[in-house]
């Protein structure tokens, strides 16, 4: 079964979010207060998370990417995800981390059957990391990384948010971390989803990092693989890994969207931005496999054609990443 949209998308690619939770406090995804969490019983349990995404895979989804929050603070994640990767028709699991927990995790996240790891990693500065994730120790995502690599998964995805005055000293190292490792560094513009005033100074359009690292190395494009997220990839001349741009604010990639998302307490989302979404739990309740199908089917008929964030005029709300994933 294919689900297609009405725009002539195929979805074939599920943001699950399992807990709201995370370690970390990162300033451009959480308010400096943290936010509220959800309490225990207003998250899926693992039965639903697995009844969903099983329901999902029936209806044309081959790719199911584990988010957070953190994902690796909920307890049973490892046990979990054992099941998951083995749902017949399921093509993908994949997961993206802050990478706190990874040293101890990497290998029984490898053993349970996760194909591969997205890390977010926004400075190499352990002063300035601090800073950015309100406090976290870079040494431990160092650490993970490593694991990661000793586990096995690869080539590991490495995720920087670029941020104006922030991080934005730090592309060129980031850029050069490709050079001997077979990691793909993805750099981010970021997005507004805090509503924060000022963003539109402090994100950096996806051409100005690629003619930074242009001028420094010589840039080869590559060609993205059909079940891949929304980047565009290059390799530095003769380099070991890659470099990926991702620009959800200066050039949107929605007319080639492949996603769908659900959030920790069960809502399905057709967009990022969007708030439009119904709760799964009702269904999930019923027992009845048919409506959940139906359910998902009517979500990407909705599914908007693309996000409208960086208008002027655009009525933005706060978006919450940390209970979306991202
Ligand atoms: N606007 C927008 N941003 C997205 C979307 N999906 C992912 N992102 C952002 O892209 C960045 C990387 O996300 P990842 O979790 O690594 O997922 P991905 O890029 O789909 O990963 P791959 O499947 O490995 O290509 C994060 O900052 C996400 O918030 C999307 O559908 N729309
Ligand atoms: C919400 S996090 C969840 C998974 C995990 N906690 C992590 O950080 O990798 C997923 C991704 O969203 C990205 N993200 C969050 N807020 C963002 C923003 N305002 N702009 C761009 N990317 C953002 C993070 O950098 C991360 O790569
Ligand atoms: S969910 Fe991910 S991006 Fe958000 S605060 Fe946690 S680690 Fe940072
Ligand atoms: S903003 Fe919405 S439509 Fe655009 S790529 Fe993201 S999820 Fe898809």
């Amino acid at each position: 079964m294919a689900l297609i949209d009405t725009y002539g998308r195929r979805i074939n690619y599920l943001r699950l979010s399992v807990t709201d939770r995370c370690n970390m406090r990162c300033c451009y995804c959480m308010p400096a207060q943290g936010v509220a969490k959800l309490e225990h019983k207003e998250m899926l349990s693992y039965e639903e998370l697995y009844r969903v995404s099983a329901a999902c895979v029936e209806q044309g989804i081959e790719k199911i990417r584990v988010t957070g929050g953190e994902p690796l603070v909920r307890r049973g994640l490892v046990d979990f995800l054992g099941r998951l990767s083995a749902l017949p028709g399921l093509k993908e699991l994949v997961l993206t981390t802050n990478g706190l927990l990874l040293e101890e995790l990497a290998r029984p996240l490898k053993d349970a059957g996760v194909a591969r790891l997205n890390i977010s990693l926004d400075s190499l500065q352990p002063e300035t990391f601090a800073r950015i994730t309100r406090g976290a120790d870079l040494n431990r995502v160092l650490a993970g990384i490593d694991a990661a690599q000793k586990a096995g998964f690869g080539p590991l995805k490495i995720n920087m948010v670029v941020m104006r005055g922030v991080n934005d000293q730090e592309i060129l190292d980031f850029a050069a971390l490709t050079l001997d490792k077979p990691f793909t560094v993805r750099f981010i513009e970021y997005m507004p989803t805090l509503q924060d005033e000022g963003w539109g100074a402090q994100s950096m359009p996806g051409s100005e990092i690629l003619a930074a690292i242009g001028e420094r190395y010589p840039l080869l494009p590559l060609v993205s693989s059909e079940m891949a997220g929304p980047a565009r990839n290059y390799k530095i001349q003769g380099a070991a890994g890659a470099i990926g741009i991702i620009t959800p604010v200066s050039g949107h990639f929605c007319e080639s969207c492949n996603r769908i998302r659900i959030t920790a307490t069960g809502r399905v989302r057709g967009c990022l931005f969007s708030e439009q979404g119904t709760d799964l739990k009702p269904l999930l309740a019923s027992g009845d496999p048919e409506a959940l199908g139906q359910t998902l089917k009517r979500i990407v008929t909705q599914k908007p054609g693309r996000h409208h964030i960086a208008e002027e005029d655009a009525e933005q709300a706060v978006v919450n990443m940390s209970r979306i994933g991202g």
